[in-house]
């Protein structure tokens, strides 16, 4: 199998390394060209991965072709938004055959679709030759080769086993599942849920509510979820409250960072600039995940309140009254 990884940023890098310490011929691609040639001759991504040494067999390249030239698997990891116009640019490049593997948490704003189904529908793959991989993996924990587990699922349950012995390494422990909807949704709204952890924490408030958080957060991603298809079992899995909790509450995390610096009192574009450049999925996200709520009539008051606070100019400080001035009801409900 030879596998290429689209997109040199945090995670792309990070599983670049994985794929090779599992034995899997693997070429990255990076946009710029000085970032491909200092990772094949430094061994480093100082811009994502600082002070990470990387496989002496992880070559990089900036050219599409070369990269995926002979590649079997094809790992996406670009952000959710710009996918659908990397993928269209990379069409004239990919085999006939091609398994893709997505890596990005997000949900299409303009057509609210999941990544694999964005990838269905630009490469004209069927469902069975596309998987996501998702779970509770901060880039940089993987890469520093910290023990962790993940999920592959693909509709195709033989293909999933194939990519499970290309990511397996001594740290890194893929599982297999079927049901794409599930992890899809669940890397989704997390970090949607992430961004309201980290406004609680900017505000200054303890584990208390980061764990009530949480938990209401997982109840949203379980209605949303088996609302579009997902399997209740996903998201009591990896994919869902394993990579909810890791996300909530790691400081290494970009949108429970970005959320605490508007906890802090930081405006968007001050929390935006914070960033240096590297996505925080939910910002955008939490307008999809909320369109998608929407559409099937399904409700998500932490989903929405950190739509208001990102996009209407809602202060961190109304929405916990908002939230907590809600009417009363049981915990569990349709
Ligand atoms: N970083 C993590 O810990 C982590 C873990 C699991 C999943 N993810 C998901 O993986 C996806 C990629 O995240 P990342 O952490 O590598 O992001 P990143 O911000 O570190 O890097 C994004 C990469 O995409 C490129 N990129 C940015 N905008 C682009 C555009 N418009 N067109 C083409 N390329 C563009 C950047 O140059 C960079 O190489 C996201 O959906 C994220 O949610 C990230
Ligand atoms: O840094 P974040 O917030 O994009 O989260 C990274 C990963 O998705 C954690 O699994």
């Amino acid at each position: 199998m030879r596998a290429v990884v689209m997109g040199a940023g945090s995670w792309g890098t990070a599983i670049a390394k994985v794929l090779v310490d599992a034995g899997t011929d693997t070429t990255l691609w990076a946009r710029r060209p000085e970032l491909a040639e200092r990772i094949t001759r430094d061994h480093t991504n100082a811009d994502y991965l600082p002070g990470i040494t990387l496989p002496d067999g992880l070559s990089a390249t900036s050219s599409v072709g070369e990269a995926m030239s002979g590649a079997d698997v094809v790992v996406c990891a670009v952000p959710s938004q710009s996918l659908r116009a990397n993928l269209t640019e990379w069409m004239p490049h990919l085999g006939a055959d091609t398994t893709f593997v997505s890596l990005a948490k997000g949900v299409e704003t303009s057509t609210l679709l999941r990544m694999t189904e964005v990838i269905s529908e630009v490469s004209g793959a069927p469902g069975d030759r596309i998987a996501a991989l998702s779970g509770p993996n901060l880039a940089r924990e993987i890469a520093e080769g910290q023990p962790a587990a993940t999920v592959i699922a693909c509709a195709d349950e033989d293909r999933a086993r194939d990519l499970q012995d290309a990511f397996k390494t001594r740290y890194f422990r893929p599982y297999t599942n079927t049901d794409v909807i599930g992890c899809e949704i669940g890397g989704a709204v997390k970090n949607v849920i992430a961004l309201a952890c980290g406004m609680a924490s900017g505000v200054g408030f303890g584990q208390n509510t980061l764990a009530t958080i949480i938990t209401r957060g997982l109840a949203e991603t379980i209605r949303l979820g088996v609302a579009v298809g997902a399997q209740i079992e996903t998201m009591a899995g990896l994919a869902g409250v394993g990579d909810l909790v890791a996300t909530c509450s790691s400081p290494l995390s970009r949108n429970r960072t970005f959320g605490a610096h508007l906890g802090e009192g930081a405006t968007m574009q001050e929390a935006q600039d914070a960033t240096h450049g590297q996505v925080a999925e939910g910002v955008k996200s939490c307008t999809s995940v909320r369109a998608l709520a929407d559409k099937y009539d399904v409700e998500m008051p932490l989903t929405d309140a950190v739509h208001q606070v990102c996009h209407s100019g809602l202060t961190v400080a109304d929405a916990v009254s908002s939230l907590l001035g809600r009417r009363a009801k049981p915990e569990i409900y349709d």
